[in-house]
């Protein structure tokens, strides 16, 4: 599904930790290869670290007009003005952080349980995570993972863009795609890669390539 208000299709989530090339390098490989959206994601820095290399980060974005969302810190979100915030159940609910956040301003929600779908915390977002799509090491605080199943069954709940996240590689994502997913999140399959642009490259190609 083409959305206009969510064009984005390849949306990698990085941080220092995941990425052993550097996180800088990695993202700008993996924005010449086609991501179109990126997440900071440190779940171990203080408020002050995290915005330093929020900041960072957000020059690189920028410079090549690819939105910046931030993961669960709404302090550094508001600080560097990304794009967007990404939370899920047990962060800062949506509909708490749509008071202080621009109209503008995206909201990534994490679905792990469908009774999540007929809440206000779904309906103020602006879209939502399948959470994990696949068992993944690179997560493994999950509680469900949905399949390809579950990705059809979200999918005829809602209108909202999917993002799917969770051991999506170039092996499965034409599959997720059809499952009905707007939008690949990955870690691993870019930020582990020896090659990041071509791991990025080849996704996207896997994306958009016809069904
Ligand atoms: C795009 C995207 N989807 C899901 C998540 C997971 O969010 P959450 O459930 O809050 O878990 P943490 O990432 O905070 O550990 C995500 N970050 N991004
Ligand atoms: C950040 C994150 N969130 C998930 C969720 O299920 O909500 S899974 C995940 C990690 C995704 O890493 P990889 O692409 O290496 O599997
Ligand atoms: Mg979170």
């Amino acid at each position: 599904m083409n959305n206009p208000r969510f064009p984005y299709k390849l949306y990698l989530v990085v941080s220092e930790a995941n990425c052993k090339l550097g996180m800088l390098k990695v993202v700008e490989e993996a924005i010449l290869g086609g991501v179109d959206m990126v997440q900071l994601r440190e779940k171990h820095l203080n408020t002050e670290d995290y915005l330093r290399s929020a900041r960072r980060l957000k020059t690189l974005t920028d410079s090549y007009n690819i939105p910046l969302v931030i993961n669960d810190n709404l302090q550094v979100a508001q600080q560097v003005n990304s794009f967007g915030i990404h939370v899920g159940c047990n962060d800062i609910p949506p509909t708490v952080i749509r008071k202080t956040w621009h109209s503008w301003q995206s909201i990534g929600y994490s679905v792990e349980y469908l009774h999540q779908l007929q809440t206000e915390e779904a309906a103020t977002a602006d879209y939502l995570a399948v959470s994990p799509v696949f068992d993944t090491p690179t997560k493994t605080d999950t509680v469900n993972s949905w399949g390809l199943k579950g990705i059809e069954t979200i999918r005829q709940l809602t209108t909202k863009p999917l993002i799917a996240i969770g051991g999506i590689g170039t092996g499965n994502v034409r599959e997720v795609m059809n499952a009905g997913a707007d939008c690949i999140a990955v870690i691993s399959a870019i930020c582990s890669a020896e090659d990041p642009q071509k791991a990025a490259y080849q996704l996207k190609e896997a994306i958009i390539k016809p069904k």
